[in-house]
């Protein structure tokens, strides 16, 4: 399969495509962030690496750290399944509503509340939660240059009156354990992860390979781990947009409101991609087409 050569025309067919989408201001730092960017990277299981545009430079991953998180979670901490569900939400990201409904108990770890919840388990296990997330991406990219944007979490600790709202109404519920302001702090601080297209396909080729770290062989997550969290990225991955997704792209993925998207085809490849305008459901709408265009291409999808 020549990758680069299929990179090259979903390159050519869509860098000049001017989406409809909207760039995420709601997080006023990011709205500084250009339209126009576009990059994409793909990482093989063999250890080949292939992409074009601005798939080198660096950019919020938002919710995409949430996948980060859980695999802690999953290794270190226990009765996770007990405060948090495994069903697609079918709703908004940050919706309040269905959490009134399921009393507190959020729909999956990839939305807000239950990223909120997954936070506070890991504030409760470590000391140090926000070096221990660092060096696990340290650890699965083999790239200790990667780091939290403190201007980008500093920005949404001032305007994140949602999440504020999300978890002191978990808080009350008993499905938060620890200080408020400590789980959003972390929270905050996850989704200020500044990662480049490159970093996050080698990032996900840990979920893509078993669990098993490509550059030095060491089994970091078991594969009964991956098989479960990729199983939440193919379900719940893109909020109400889950269907659509797995409709149109055919591969378990997460997105976040900076623009990127990364997808996992199990044994085979990690891609990631990265245009910040986003469609109605916060998902990138060139980064969809794109990983839509690359799975039609290669006829590499999970169906
Ligand atoms: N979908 C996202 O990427 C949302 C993440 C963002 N930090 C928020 O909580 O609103």
């Amino acid at each position: 399969m020549n990758y680069q050569a299929i990179l090259n025309i979903i390159e050519k067919d869509l860098v000049n495509y001017d989406d409809l989408g909207k760039v995420a201001d709601y997080i006023p730092e990011l709205a500084f962030v250009p339209r126009h960017k576009f990059g994409m990277n793909l990482a093989c299981i063999s250890g080949e690496n292939f992409g074009f545009g601005d798939h080198q430079e660096t950019f919020s991953i938002q919710s995409i750290s949430k996948v980060f998180t859980l695999a802690l979670a999953k290794k270190y901490a226990k009765g996770i399944w007990k405060r948090v569900d495994v069903e697609p939400s079918g709703n908004a990201f940050n919706s309040l509503m269905q959490l009134e409904q399921d009393k507190g108990v959020p729909r999956n770890p990839f939305i807000n509340s239950g990223a909120l919840v997954i936070a506070d388990i890991l504030v409760s296990t470590f000391d140090n939660p926000k070096q221990v997330l660092l060096d696990f991406v340290h650890e699965i990219t083999n790239d200790t240059s990667i780091a939290y944007d403190e201007e980008v979490a500093a920005s949404e600790k001032k305007t994140g009156y949602r999440n504020v709202a999300l978890v002191n109404y978990m808080k009350a519920l008993g499905n938060i354990r620890n200080e408020i302001d400590l789980v959003l702090d972390f929270y905050f601080h996850q989704c200020s992860l500044a990662m480049s297209c490159k970093q996050l396909a080698n990032a996900f080729m840990v979920f893509t390979n078993d669990g098993i770290l490509l550059h030095n062989n060491k089994q970091i997550l078991k594969e009964n781990s991956t098989k479960r969290i990729n199983a939440l990225m193919q379900t719940c991955g893109f909020y109400d947009e889950a269907g659509e997704f797995s409709f149109r792209v055919g591969l378990p993925g997460k997105s976040g409101v900076g623009g990127g998207i990364v997808a996992i085809h199990p044994d085979k490849y990690s891609v990631a991609v990265w245009s910040p305008p986003l469609n109605e459901h916060g998902n990138s709408e060139k980064g969809m087409r794109a990983l839509e265009e690359l799975t039609s291409l290669t006829g590499l999808s999970i169906f």
